[in-house]
């Protein structure tokens, strides 16, 4: 991307030169001779960094430089003077220049100066994010649940946060790896986040990364960073994700997923607490806590060979177990409160109760999709529901047909994967699953309350639950956002072309268009 630069500087053929090769290194450049032109070209030109010469006609550098950072604080500004300047230069540290140059300019090392600055302005904003993303997610209770076995969890988070607070500084401070290990959905990564924000560590970044979302090759140049040139494409040095979550925790989930090259990275770091970036030519410190969780039994990798038997002895230093939510029953009905009380508070309702008949239900769900299966579907019940009680009918759990398996069974589940459930999963990008199950006794898992639905043209094809299901989404959403194709998108967290493909499976978007918004918004 190219970077925007603003040189305000008197001296026109230093100007020129700067501005010549700055641009024939992909930088944008606008010039202004002095500091009231540079500031009020700010606006107007919003740059990526300045370069200010200290001498200039008018207001001089330094007030310049106060100038500019009350008018954009975090805009890097890179000084220029004479030689021998130095209390001046002094003064303009204090003032927050972050670098300063000598005059006669070396043009090289300008570029690299700049390079220096907007790379570490770029952390600085990823930070930023990465800490006011993280305190938007923060689960506010930590661990819902009051089964032995989440009773059991927390007594080990507190002990092991108890045993981290009494490191003493002068020890080694980077806490042990951690491993969670639990199906999909049982929340490991709310046990992580909850060590990260318990600790010691919480005033600095959490960093997640999903091995399995990644090739190799991208994995490891996304954790290490890489340096200029270290491979085609790679024009500028970038920091990885490690060096990023400097001082706090990197979550690595569906840490089973890492290639086997990569893993011996990882456990250098574990071990040595040191890495090199991809390209880079020397060993950096690091300290960071690394979290680690996988679905899969790592155990099994290992004999396999497909896991190094080192690592996870590394990461096994703290193992943390997450019983599936069909082992913690008593826990099903605790998060449905919990988590229908917040859903009803995003969404602006009051939040709904469950009849007894859904209790039963619930907890005579296999839940393989955990508690984010449950969390979906009390969602989408919630959306359904205008009585204020949510009926067994509008729990949209569906049964598993026998042939489909759950790839996600832990060794110690207490019941095989094929006689459990489909994930049901609120409402899917991709639609319900709606093949196959037609012979799962599906027809009779209590869907009838949803009432007969028509096919587009009203003709009496046999019903398909799910698709009854998902119409009856969909229209509740559409009414309440007056039909407007964004907000009921938004609502359903959908996206407009996902929704409207839905609309036009169920044939919906004939009614949308005799709404004065409709068509326009079908686009
Ligand atoms: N005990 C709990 N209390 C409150 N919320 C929970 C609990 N367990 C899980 N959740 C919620 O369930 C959802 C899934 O949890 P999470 O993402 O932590 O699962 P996970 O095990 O990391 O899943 P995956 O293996 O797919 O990455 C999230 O919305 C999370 O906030």
């Amino acid at each position: 991307m190219r970077k925007a630069i603003l040189l305000i500087e008197d001296e026109t053929i230093l100007a020129k030169n700067m501005g010549l090769y700055l641009e024939h290194h992909d930088c944008e450049v606008r010039h202004a001779e002095t500091a009231e032109e540079g500031i009020a070209l700010l606006d107007r030109f919003k740059p990526d960094a300045v370069v200010l010469d200290f001498n200039l006609p008018g207001m001089d550098g330094l007030e310049a430089l106060r100038r500019l950072q009350e008018r954009a604080p975090t805009l890097p500004v890179v000084m220029i003077t004479g030689h021998g300047n130095v209390e001046m230069a002094v003064e303009a540290m204090k003032l927050g220049a972050v670098e300063f140059l000598t005059k006669p300019v070396s043009l090289a090392k300008l570029k690299l100066v700049l390079d220096r600055t907007l790379e570490d302005a770029r952390r600085d904003r990823a930070l930023d994010y990465l800490t006011s993303r993280d305190n938007d997610t923060l689960p506010r209770q930590g661990l819902v649940g009051e089964s032995g076995a989440i009773r059991q969890l927390r007594a080990t988070l507190q002990q092991l946060l108890e045993a981290e607070n009494q490191m003493s500084q002068s020890q080694q401070s980077t806490p042990p790896a951690v491993l969670v290990l639990g199906e999909t959905g049982t929340g490991k990564e709310v046990v992580a986040r909850t060590l990260h924000f318990s600790g010691r560590r919480r005033g600095k970044p959490f960093v997640e990364l999903n091995c399995a979302a990644l090739p190799a090759d991208l994995l490891e140049s996304e954790l290490f960073g890489h340096e200029r040139g270290a491979f085609t494409g790679a024009n500028e040095r970038k920091l990885g994700l490690v060096e990023t979550a400097e001082g706090g925790t990197l979550f690595l989930d569906e840490i089973g997923d890492m290639d086997l090259s990569l893993q011996a990275k990882l456990l250098k770091l574990l071990e040595e607490r040191t890495m090199r970036r991809v390209g880079g030519l020397r060993e950096l410190n690091v300290d960071v806590r690394v979290i680690a969780a996988t679905h899969r039994p790592l155990e099994a990798l290992v004999q396999e060979g497909r896991f190094r038997a080192d690592l996870y002895f590394r990461l096994c230093v703290v193992r943390l177990v997450i019983a599936p939510l069909r082992e913690r029953e008593q826990d099903a009905l605790l998060l449905a409160e919990h988590f229908l009380a917040e859903l009803a508070g995003r969404y602006g309702r009051k939040a709904p109760v469950l009849s007894p008949g859904a209790q039963r239900r619930m907890l005579a769900h296999g839940w393989p999709g955990n508690v984010r299966e449950l969390r979906n579907v009390l969602e989408q019940a919630l959306l359904m529901n205008s009585s204020g009680q949510i009926e067994e009918h509008q729990l949209a759990l569906v049964t598993m047909n026998p042939t489909t398996s759950v790839s996600s069974a832990m060794p110690g589940s207490t019941r095989p994967a094929a006689n459990g459930n489909l994930h049901a999963g609120g409402f899917p990008q991709n639609g319900f699953p709606h093949n196959g199950y037609a012979n799962s006794g599906f027809g009779n898992s209590g869907f009838g309350g949803l009432g007969p639905t028509t096919g587009t043209a009203g003709t009496a094809t046999p019903v398909d639950p799910v698709a009854a299901a998902e119409r009856e989404v969909l229209v509740s959403a559409l009414e309440r956002c007056h039909w407007n194709v964004s907000r009921t998108a938004q609502a359903l967290n959908l996206t407009r072309d996902a929704l409207r493909y839905r609309l036009e499976k169920h044939g919906l978007q004939r009614r949308m268009s005799f709404e004065p918004r409709g068509p326009s918004e079908l686009g």
